[in-house]
């Protein structure tokens, strides 16, 4: 697999020589006979920093379709999130069984939840996907929200417009919005985290005081080079077009760019190329500080949705209480778990799950790694074998029906906290 490094720069890559264009972006007649087509991420007037679009050299255009016609949704729920009352309860749920029957990645992604509208093009929606079967003869493309999908078991094989990308667990990628591609599970099956970004893209946050380096480094961010399928027969495309999903049938494969040129792109980022940075003298720093990619919204210093990772680190901190502390958030924090233990919970948070601490909730380390942290003997440590990830977004995130019945839900999730007891023994000043 080849790819072109670095986040949102301006790409070129041809298939076969000589069909990219030299010189101007639409000829009269484009090289070996292709169409000419342009894909926009962004307003045309949109700020040239964060301006985004490719120019595509393909076999057809996108236009060649039939109408599409709404299909069944099945798990897959969008915003507004209205079905059931939203309680503020801490949440906590166990993986999601991979389907016995055939199931690829569309049929295989459950929404958890979500929050805003995706008319409104700001919120999200957090899904997650559990699949046994390629998509072999089925396209999709999601015309609500970019995609960041955060692979826990099994590795995709994801074939896009713009070229393939291999995604493993460790691994993230982000599918911009309205790009097509068709998901193989070459491991037999895959499980992972969708965030749905229905607001501004994810870009990388700003390091202030940081420096030019740190956190996610743009060279580490990898996109693909140009791939196309000249592939007639019946094939389908499953458009999710506000919260719906419909399907049009196509003659021929739409992956079909011969070359390309531009920054609205796919990517994908090995998170242990994150250069994490922490606290060398005392106390836990905000969360913030692992922050790897960020989706603005138009309130400054408020994200739609922050991507956060707490991958294997240095402990060392002195005098310090070193888990996350007890804290409650205007913020609403979805947490998943790639693999190893997350260091706020002994117990109960497992690769697969989830959790959900939504505005306000009190919440924090379980009473077991509590009572080891104030008895800890504050040498340092590494934190090894450990990747837990946090969607923190700036509205409530209100649970799916299927969230709150489902039977992966852990009802006894507030337990961990009931054994933090009384320590402090009240004295008369008197
Ligand atoms: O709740 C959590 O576990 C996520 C989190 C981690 C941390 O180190 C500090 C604050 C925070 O919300
Ligand atoms: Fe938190």
């Amino acid at each position: 697999m080849q790819y072109q490094s670095g986040f949102g720069n301006e790409f070129a890559t041809e298939a076969v020589t000589g069909a990219l264009p030299q010189g101007q972006n639409a000829p009269q007649r484009a090289p070996l006979g292709l169409y000419t087509e342009q894909f926009s991420g962004t307003p045309f007037t949109a700020p040239r920093a964060v301006n985004r679009r490719t120019w595509t050299y393909r076999i057809r255009p996108s236009v060649t379709h039939k109408p599409y016609e709404e299909i069944d949704a099945k798990l897959i729920r969008s915003g507004p999130f209205n079905e059931v009352p939203t309680p503020p309860n801490q949440l906590r749920w166990n993986p999601l069984p991979i389907p016995d029957a055939p199931t690829d990645f569309i049929d295989g992604m459950v929404t958890l939840g979500g929050n805003g509208d995706a008319a409104m093009q700001s919120g999200v929606a957090i899904h997650i996907y559990a699949a046994n079967a390629s998509m072999a003869d089925r396209f999709f493309y999601n015309a609500d929200g970019e995609m960041l999908l955060v692979p826990q078991q099994g590795v995709l094989g994801i074939h896009t417009e713009l070229g393939r990308m291999d995604v493993a667990p460790g691994e993230i990628c982000v599918l911009p919005r309205g790009l097509k591609f068709r998901v193989e599970i070459p491991e037999g099956s895959a499980r992972g985290y969708i965030c749905e970004n229905y607001g501004l893209p994810f870009r990388l946050p700003e390091l202030g005081p940081i420096g030019a380096n740190g956190l996610a480094n743009a060279r580490d961010f990898l996109a693909p080079t140009a791939a196309y399928e000249d592939r007639d027969g019946d094939f389908t495309i499953v458009s999710k077009f506000l919260g719906r999903l419909w399907r049009a049938e196509i003659d021929h494969s739409p992956l079909d760019v011969v070359a390309w040129h531009g920054n609205y792109v796919p990517y994908k980022y090995d998170l242990a190329r994150f250069n994490c940075i922490n606290s060398v003298s005392f106390d836990h720093p905000d969360p913030s500080i692992y922050t790897v990619l960020t989706a603005p919204s138009p309130i400054a210093g408020t994200a739609n949705v922050d991507f956060a990772i707490f991958p294997p680190r240095w402990m060392v901190a002195e005098h310090t209480f070193r888990p996350p502390w007890f804290h409650r958030n205007l913020m609403n924090e979805f947490m998943g778990l790639v693999f190893g233990q997350y260091d706020a919970k002994a117990e109960g948070f497992v690769p697969g799950g989830a959790s959900l601490h939504n505005c306000m909730a009190g919440h924090g380390p379980d009473a077991e790694t509590y009572e080891r942290a104030i008895a800890a003997d504050l040498k340092p440590q590494y934190l090894a074998n450990t990747l837990a990830f946090m969607f923190e977004t700036q509205l409530v995130i209100r649970p799916t029906r299927f969230a709150l019945e489902t039977k992966v839900l852990q009802h006894e999730y507030y337990e961990c906290w009931q054994n933090l007891k009384k320590h402090f023994k009240s004295v008369s000043n008197g």
